[in-house]
């Protein structure tokens, strides 16, 4: 397990334009090698600014999108048009504004898709099928209350360690069906790299940081296979030790 590091910047516009930047320069370089890079995106607060950013740079960073795997960390289980979904924020803000190949975004089921069980091991094989390896790169979000993706704090989801995907149908965080990779699936990851702003997820972060029980704080229990990097602003940093 590698250790992880701490990015502080002054806001969350500075730190959706530091991840931005950074992500491209790591598609770019992966792409360098003759590789097709994997990243896998988040929901929540923070991804809006980041995907307008990535979008943003994009046309003068090199990246050739048509060879970019998109996946998620988790989604909502709800219809696919439904603003709840993190796959219609991505699309909106970045997705639709890139050349990326349909072929290549790897969105989660939707209700229509069939049940919640059945979008989950859908996922999970899609996965399997489809992945040529650990994500290059994995941006998570975490809640106040340190859920990470919708691995929620004392939720069984957290022992779940013989698939890729989970069905949650009792998220306490709305709404309250979603599918979310779970540690096996998120730990397979060369970079894992959370996004964290605003004061009232301070303790959680800080928590997560110095190993807390991921029974208490989800986000504790993810770590990249190269890095695990704490983008934070200065108001999610003001409670570290
Ligand atoms: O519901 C979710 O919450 C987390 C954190 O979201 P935030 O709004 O508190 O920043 C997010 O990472 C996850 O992808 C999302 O589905």
């Amino acid at each position: 397990m590698t250790e992880a590091t701490v990015e502080v910047v002054p806001d969350p516009e500075t730190l959706a334009t530091r991840v931005a930047a950074r992500l491209l320069e790591r598609l770019a370089a992966v792409q360098a090698e003759g590789r097709v890079p994997s990243i896998s995106l988040t929901g929540g607060s923070i991804a809006e600014k980041l995907h307008r950013e990535v979008a943003r740079l994009s046309a003068t960073s090199g990246v050739d999108w048509s060879w970019v795997e998109v996946w998620w960390g988790d989604e909502r289980f709800v219809a696919r048009d439904d603003a709840d979904r993190n796959a219609r924020q991505a699309r909106h803000a970045l997705l639709d504004q890139v050349p990326v190949d349909p072929a290549r975004i790897h969105e989660m089921p939707a209700t229509g898709d069939g049940d919640i069980e059945h979008a989950a091991a859908a996922y999970a094989e899609e996965l399997r099928s489809r992945s040529e390896g650990p994500f290059d790169v994995m941006m998570l979000g975490m809640g106040p209350d340190g859920h990470v993706a919708s691995l929620f704090p004392g939720h069984p989801q957290l022992d779940v360690d013989d698939r890729d995907a989970v069905a949650v149908t009792d998220s306490p965080k709305p709404p309250p069906q979603r599918v979310s990779l779970t540690y096996r699936a998120l730990n397979r990851s060369r970079s894992v790299w959370f996004l964290v702003t605003t004061e009232d997820k301070a303790e959680a972060a800080a928590a997560a940081i110095s190993g807390a029980d991921r029974h208490d704080y989800p986000a504790a229990g993810v770590h990249g296979q190269d890095e695990t990097v704490w983008f934070l602003d200065e108001a999610a940093a003001s409670r570290l030790g």
